[in-house]
């Protein structure tokens, strides 16, 4: 992603070198938020052209289930919240409640996820059309994304070394003058970018930034990944993510065109990774079972800086919270949105030998908010599951908390998040908070006090609407499996 973006941003100004292995394991991550077409149209690669070549489906929710009580679940829907009278309809939800359902009742996306639609009518713009659907977001292979991305920038002129950096050899002053790869030997630069996830080679192993754990307030050490080649005839491509609250964890499912990715992310001081592997299984159904799996530790937090010296790091490296909302792509590409107009001057910078610390800090701050505050939401998922059946959950309950998010729950108590500016993940919609309390259940949300001298007639003409909308689009739009079949065919 970054080769290609800041190719994509830049242009010839400035020469890039991409070392990186050839195929490596797959990574886990299929899945991205809603702003992943802002990135490519940076790229200016469309949907039609990109969205074949990596398997991808549409993704309009996160669907969570179980986390309530068995067989309950909710939608994240990347929609953004209707209001009336100026208030977010969730606050009148609070008030009114005209179903059970509160994503239903204020999300468009939630009646289609439920019905397995696809968010377009055709593909292409068709203004008109398709001018009343939801926001959406992607499922796609991680792995296809990096070839089609490492192609488009080799295309473009991305110096591509297919080697691995085994020594990273600084100068007097501590900065980073070139790494050394196993084939290529030295290659020297202005400006290091680290991309080499949790193992931060540059960043944290040769600049020793030191890691600021994530571990105490998101339960969860370890992971088993099955892909599953499934009949997606059959299944249908549902067009969210599903996270299924399991004994030590959560299990993950998302539909790509030909299969479903799985996974279980668990606590081994709960569950071993045979238990696992059986539960994962299971939910995974009777195509799973030719599926190897792959076992892996995982570790969650940040740097305490993502740059320092001439070294910038970008993805995992830089930090990452458990996937509960799938973040870390558009993670990425906002570190590269702030990065690249600063690629130029700072690289003039270290050729003059010296530093950008304004830009620096200002860079630093900006990302490790928005890493702290995913890890903030993801902590929300533990904290708000009412579930009491297991230790883990239990246990998962009484996690210590960060301090922003212990005092905004105290706001929380008296006046719902919905009406205060809550700084979330970039790429989630502004509700999300409250969608999330209101359905794992375990933190009562009071109705606004505000609302109490205002008639309602405007928010039930905007949840009638709303049902009116939904139920039209139920009816017109056709199911996610017959959209990608009437394309290929
Ligand atoms: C269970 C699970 C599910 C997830 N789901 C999602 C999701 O749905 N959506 C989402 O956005 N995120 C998700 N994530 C998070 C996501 O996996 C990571 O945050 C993301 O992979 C980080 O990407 P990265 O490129 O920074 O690191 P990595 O994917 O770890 O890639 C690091 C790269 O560096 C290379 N490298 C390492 N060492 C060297 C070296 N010495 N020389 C050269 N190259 C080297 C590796 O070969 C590799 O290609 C998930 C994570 C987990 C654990």
């Amino acid at each position: 992603m970054t080769a290609s973006y800041l190719k994509a941003a830049l242009g010839d100004d400035v020469a890039l070198t991409l070392v990186a292995p050839g195929e490596t394991a797959a990574p886990p991550d299929e899945t991205s938020l809603g702003d992943l077409a802002q990135f490519f149209d940076v790229l200016q690669r469309a949907e039609e052209d990109w969205m074949p070549a990596c398997d991808a489906t549409y993704k309009l929710a996160v669907r969570f289930q179980d986390f309530s009580r068995p067989r309950h679940h909710f939608y994240l829907p990347f929609e953004q919240m209707p209001q009336a009278d100026g208030f977010p309809l969730t606050e009148w939800w609070l008030r009114m409640q005209p179903s059970g359902r509160f994503d239903r009742d204020c999300f468009v996306a939630a009646w289609l996820c439920d019905a397995q639609r696809s968010p377009r009518h055709t593909p292409g713009p068709t203004p008109g059309q398709d001018a009343a659907r939801p926001p959406y977001g992607y499922h796609l292979d991680a792995q296809a994304l990096t070839r089609y991305l490492t192609a488009y920038a080799v295309e473009r002129g991305v110096h591509h070394l297919t080697d691995e950096v085994h020594d990273v050899r600084l100068d007097a002053r501590g900065w980073i003058d070139h790494v050394m790869t196993a084939r290529h030997g030295a290659v020297d630069g202005d400006l290091f970018i680290d991309c080499t996830g949790t193992r931060g080679l540059l960043l944290r192993r040769a600049l020793k930034v030191p890691f600021v754990s994530y571990q105490d307030t998101l339960p969860g050490d370890s992971m088993v990944t099955l892909r599953v080649d499934a009949d997606m005839k059959a299944h249908g491509i549902p067009p969210y993510t599903a996270i299924t609250a399991q004994a030590a964890g959560w299990t993950y499912s998302i539909p790509l065109l030909t299969r479903i990715a799985t996974g279980y992310v668990y606590a081994q001081e709960y569950c071993t990774p045979q238990e696992a592997e059986r539960t994962l299984r299971e939910a995974a159904g009777p195509e799973a079972a030719g599926a190897p799996a792959t076992h892996t530790t995982l570790s969650f937090g940040r740097s305490l800086h993502a740059w320092k010296h001439n070294c910038v790091a970008v993805g995992a490296a830089a930090g990452r919270v458990q996937p509960l909302q799938a973040t870390a792509i558009s993670y990425v590409h906002h570190a590269l949105q702030q990065l690249a107009p600063l690629v130029a001057p700072v690289a003039q910078a270290v050729r003059s030998g010296g530093p950008h610390t304004d830009l620096q800090e200002h860079y630093n701050t900006a990302l490790a908010q928005e890493l702290d505050a995913a890890r903030d939401l993801s902590t929300l998922h533990y904290l708000g599951a009412a579930r009491q059946d297991t230790q883990f959950w239990r246990d998962a309950q009484t996690c210590p908390l960060p301090d922003a998010l212990a005092q905004a729950i105290e706001r929380w108590r008296v006046r719902p998040p919905g009406t205060e500016h809550q700084p979330g993940p970039k790429g989630l919609p502004q509700h999300a908070h409250t969608s999330i309390l209101l359905g794992t259940g375990a933190l009562a949300l009071p109705p606004s006090t505000a609302l109490s001298p205002l008639d309602d007639r405007a928010a039930r003409q905007e949840f009638a609407a709303l049902k009116q909308r939904a139920q039209t689009l139920v009816k017109t739009l056709p199911t996610q499996y017959d959209y990608f079949s009437q394309i290929s065919a």
